[in-house]
């Protein structure tokens, strides 16, 4: 193994051992708490422009398998890990996390201090940073002129066409932004019939479809960079019975005016603690991401509030006073993490089966 750098936009370098692709790789530096579920991470599209710290400190130890993929590809820029196993012992593994980076040109660095990355995180926000073999002057300049950083990520990640999954229960329309498998699956377990479309997808196009719900997926980036489709948002919202998952929950929140904002290092992990006000319940939540819906700028006269973060009181669930729309800004799918609010998808199918009289409340 070759030597390698993190290098933060803060100027700390870390050294350690680079696997993956050997050239300079790019993005914003975030950590991860998970103790399992390194396959799903990899997988989930919503890192796409990220570099990911590790905080459990083994792993790669029960390798990669068929199962865990929660999408087809490889979306974050790097991983940062302090103990990489190489030699992975489980049943169902069929390569080592070393192999699975390599053979998808993704840059890892291992054998560093990952703690002491979480701690300039946790300090400084999350930021840039490049794994790189060389310390070059010249890769530090690119640190300004990254594009990643400016543009949206949802376009690349999602369908370009529709897709379609048969079932015989409700026919959900899953909006694409980078949508997790276990997404699809749940739906497609509980027996609906997906349309999966692309993040585009207009009012007119939806309606088309005919389908009985909607559903707002996760994805990457700022959810302002899709500004331009709030207002379809806010027409199918409007129309068809909705549940929006992180992504798909900030942009519902903007569509109806709220706004949103970044924290300063995000929620990533297995055992987010998540209030349920109506129940006084606490769920542990699995959760990735950064920004939240600002609490100020909900409008109470529409939304109801009701999941709070408890660690730090962020907006976790909205819910319309009027119409069938429920937001969750936690992964309900989980993987990695906990399934505790699976219930979730329950609810929303069933809030489908009572809605039929509304698909003709409001019309166009
Ligand atoms: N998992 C997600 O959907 C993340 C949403 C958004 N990209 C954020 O970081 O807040």
């Amino acid at each position: 193994m070759e030597t390698g750098y993190l290098v933060l936009e803060t100027g700390d370098v870390f050294e350690g051992a680079l696997i993956g692709k050997n050239k300079a790789s790019m993005g914003e530096v975030v950590f991860n708490t998970s103790m399992t579920g390194y396959q799903e991470i990899l997988t989930d599209p919503s890192y796409a422009g990220q570099i990911v710290t590790f905080c459990y400190p083994l792993v790669g130890n029960y390798g990669i398998n068929l199962f865990d993929n929660e999408s087809a590809k490889l979306h974050l820029e790097g991983a940062v890990i302090s103990d990489l196993c190489m030699a992975p012992s489980h049943y169902q593994s069929i390569k080592a996390f070393s192999e699975h980076l390599e053979a998808n040109g993704v840059a890892c660095l291992t054998g560093v201090d990952t703690r002491a990355i979480v701690k300039k995180i946790r300090h400084h926000g999350t930021m840039k940073a490049i794994i790189t073999q060389s310390l070059d002057k010249s890769l530090m300049k690119s640190f300004v002129h990254d594009p990643v950083f400016n543009t949206s990520m949802v376009k690349k990640v999602s369908v370009k066409k529709i897709k379609q999954y048969e079932g015989s229960g409700p026919h959900i329309a899953l909006f694409d932004y980078g949508y997790k498998k276990s997404m699809l699956d749940a739906l497609v377990n509980a027996g609906c019939k997906v349309t999966v479309v692309p993040y585009c997808t207009t009012f007119p196009e939806i309606q088309s479809l005919n389908p009985d719900g909607v559903m707002f997926s996760n994805g990457p980036g700022d959810p302002a960079a899709l500004k331009p489709m709030l207002p379809e948002i806010k027409k199918i919202t409007e129309r068809y019975p909705s549940l929006g998952i992180c992504l798909g929950h900030q942009l519902i929140a903007l569509a109806y005016g709220a706004e949103t904002n970044k924290l300063l290092f995000g929620h990533r992990g297995g055992n987010h603690p998540v209030k349920e006000i109506e129940s006084g319940k606490v769920w542990i939540t699995s959760q990735n991401h950064s920004y939240v819906v600002t609490d100020k700028s909900i409008d109470q006269e529409i939304f109801d509030i009701t999941y709070v973060n408890v660690n730090d009181q962020s907006i976790e669930g909205l819910k319309h006073k009027k119409l069938p729309i429920e937001t969750v800004q936690f992964h309900p799918e989980a993987h990695p993490g906990p399934d505790d609010t699976q219930y979730i998808f329950e609810r929303f199918l069933n809030t489908i089966r009572n809605a039929g009289e509304m698909k003709h409340a409001i019309t166009y």
